[in-house]
């Protein structure tokens, strides 16, 4: 079986796994983790703790080498891993002059402009920036190395609300104008509403779902209605809560038939991501998948 990271040749694919898997002594922390991900998506990796996120990154930036499986992505890639990298005694002046001298594509502008954005002092040491400043100065050098492929480990993590949203946005910007596919790992779910258009969730290592984001919560639907066992419709059940007198259901829908129309005084509504990724969660953690 193959075991290296090597280029993807199909111009549509920006990252591609077959059959990826990583362990760590005998314990495997990546399996059978096989997708595709088109160029120029922003996809959202999410899982809980533990789950394989930053393995698979690391693995996918050519960083660790799979125990199995293959790997492959086209064009450049820059990488930000979860602890920001950046050197404390460096301004942030020199960080970018770093990243002009290392990388063989440097763009000074586009990495100046995200500092200006986010008013980051350029003549400060890094090791007098705070967690979330740090942050975005290892962003800006990420960016202004023009990578074909972004992976951002946790980018959400150290910022403040305002913050996330700002650094968000400006990540679609730069998606729009460049091209480039973003993959970024986070637990704020939330706030990748209208942000990703690509979901790739994985559970005890392993690929629970994945695909284009619209696609997948069309296919899912949330029923509330009075206390019961079972949802009004067919479907596969991901999730069922009681409470009081009523009962929740988010249920996948069956493929190839027309949508069920639910009636009475059961009502639907369409599923977000945060309630598919939790109840995906939930559904791990009991125990019922992965
Ligand atoms: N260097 C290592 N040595 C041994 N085990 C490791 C190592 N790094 C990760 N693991 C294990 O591999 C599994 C996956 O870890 P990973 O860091 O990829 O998860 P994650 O989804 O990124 O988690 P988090 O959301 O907490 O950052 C975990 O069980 C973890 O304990």
């Amino acid at each position: 079986m193959t075991t290296v990271v090597e280029p993807v040749e199909a111009a549509a694919t920006a990252v591609r796994a077959q059959a990826l898997g990583k362990r760590y002594k005998d314990k495997w922390a990546l399996r059978d983790c096989t997708f595709e991900l088109p160029a120029g998506r922003v996809a959202a990796l999410v899982g809980a703790n533990g789950a394989g996120k930053t393995t698979l990154m690391t693995v996918l930036a050519g960083l660790l080498r799979p125990d199995e499986g293959a790997a492959g992505v086209a064009g450049r890639v820059a990488f930000v891993s979860q602890e920001k990298p950046v050197y404390r005694h460096f301004t942030v002046a020199e960080m970018l002059r770093m990243g002009a001298r290392l990388n063989t594509v440097w763009d000074q502008d586009r990495a100046g402009r995200w500092l200006e954005r986010f008013e980051i002092p350029l003549d400060r040491p890094c090791g007098r920036l705070s967690g979330g400043q740090q942050a975005q100065v290892a962003f800006a050098v990420a960016i202004g190395s023009r990578p074909d492929v972004l992976m951002l480990d946790e980018p959400l993590a150290n910022l403040d609300p305002l913050a996330r949203r700002e650094v968000t946005a400006e990540l679609l910007g730069e998606v729009a104008e460049t091209g480039m596919t973003v993959l970024l790992s986070t637990h704020v779910v939330a706030e990748l509403g209208g942000v990703a258009d690509h979901l790739l969730l994985l559970a005890h290592g392993r690929l629970l779902a994945g695909g284009d984001l619209d696609e997948l919560l069309a296919r899912h639907v949330v029923y509330t209605g009075p206390r019961s066992d079972v949802p009004p419709a067919l479907g596969k059940v991901v999730e069922a809560r009681h409470r009081g007198g009523q009962s929740t259901f988010l249920v996948e829908l069956p493929e190839g038939r027309p949508r069920p129309v639910v009636a009475g005084q059961w009502a639907e509504r369409p599923v977000t991501l945060e309630d598919y990724v939790l109840a995906q969660l939930a559904a791990t953690r009991k125990g019922l998948k992965g």
